[in-house]
């Protein structure tokens, strides 16, 4: 499956969406929707840090793709009124490309690593005392000529974002101080970021269209931005560009999105635990190999919102489809139930 042919979920699809997602992304605290626990935790901390003037403490967020976890991190750095060094676990291939980024932060720079469940362990290594004692413990060198040294590096915050906590070491997790999990959004919350994204893009949009557009947006800002932007694309071309309920209806059922927001990979998923594993209980690689996707895009991508939502469970022996499900879909439910109702989630 080719990333381009989803509508919903996963990572910015094009360069133009980036650039879309850098112009509706919030700046500030303020501005940042919704996860209220986060944003009081982090607007206490921010304000206790900058008051002693000391580094922040290093943050870990985690939770499904387009939550806004690249959003917080630059957020972090602004209301801290530092810079932001942004890298990623893949990019960061050998312990000296994270001691050149290490030793050139200023104080109490954030240096954001992107996928840090992916960082290898040889610079997980170096980045243990860098993030304990702001020390780099390095070997310059090679052969008999190697030595190692130990640098003092400026007091900084490591700011790290995971779709995947549980893929993390247990001693990379325990070095940060604030854990943070994102969780997916209301449709009112939604509601107010579809609404001011159609003010930034100058787009003109009733209150029951934004409503309709944020329910259809599986509880997440990216893909509100993303259906937005071609929603009003189809408003412009078949109405009189207003975005109102029933236009953003219309486009979203040329776009194959349902009315509770599922696409077409979300359908198929579902369908293929219905349909050829009579409700499941489904290993998740049996489920991959049906659908022909790769088991991480199931696990990260498609399933936390089914799960969220109560479509899909997950439980000892696989995953399984829910009664809901089964009515979303006008199913019957199977003959002798579904076995794995015994089974609690876990
Ligand atoms: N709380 C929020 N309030 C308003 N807009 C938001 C919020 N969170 C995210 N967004 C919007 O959603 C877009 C995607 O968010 P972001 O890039 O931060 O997600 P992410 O969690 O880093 O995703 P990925 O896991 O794919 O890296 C942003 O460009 C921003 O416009
Ligand atoms: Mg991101």
């Amino acid at each position: 499956m080719i990333e381009t042919d989803r509508l919903i979920t996963s990572a910015p699809v094009s360069p133009k969406e980036e650039e879309m997602e850098r112009a509706l992304r919030p700046k500030h605290l303020s501005e940042y929707v919704g996860q209220e626990k986060i944003r009081g935790q982090l607007q206490i901390f921010i304000e206790a840090a900058r008051r002693r003037r000391e580094a922040l403490d290093h943050v870990l967020l985690f939770g499904p793709p387009g939550l806004g976890k690249t959003t917080l991190a630059h957020i972090i750095a602004r209301e801290m009124g530092v810079s932001l060094r942004q890298t990623s676990g893949p990019v960061l291939e050998r312990p000296g490309d994270l001691a050149a980024l290490l030793t050139n932060l200023e104080p109490n720079d954030v240096l954001f690593i992107d996928e840090i469940h992916r960082l290898s362990p040889v610079v997980e290594e170096i980045l243990y005392p860098a993030l304990e004692d702001y020390q780099l413990d390095i070997m310059i060198g090679e052969g008999p000529a190697a030595r190692s040294v130990k640098l003092d590096l400026p007091p900084f915050t490591l700011v790290g974002a995971t779709t995947r906590a549980g893929m993390l070491t247990n001693p990379l997790r325990d070095r940060f101080g604030i854990i943070s999990r994102l969780e997916f959004y209301s449709v009112e919350e939604l509601t107010k970021i579809v609404t001011r994204s159609a003010a930034l893009l100058n787009a003109e949009i009733s209150a029951d269209g934004a409503i309709e557009i944020a329910r259809r947006s599986r509880g997440t800002p990216r893909i509100v931005n993303r259906l937005l932007r071609r929603v009003r694309d189809f408003a412009e071309v078949k109405a009189d560009g207003h975005i109102t309920r029933p236009v953003a209806d219309a486009a979203l059922v040329m776009l194959d999105v349902d009315i509770i927001g599922l696409d077409v990979m979300d359908r198929k998923l579902l369908l293929a635990v219905m349909e050829k594993f009579g409700g499941g209980p489904v290993g998740v690689d049996n489920l991959a190999a049906a659908i022909s996707e790769e088991r991480g895009t199931i696990e990260d991508v498609l399933e936390p919102y089914l799960i969220q939502q109560g479509y899909m469970k997950r439980t000892p022996r696989g995953r399984m489809a829910t009664t809901i499900a089964y009515q979303h879909f006008g199913m019957a439910l199977p003959k002798n139930g579904l076995s794995g109702d015994l089974w609690g989630d876990d």
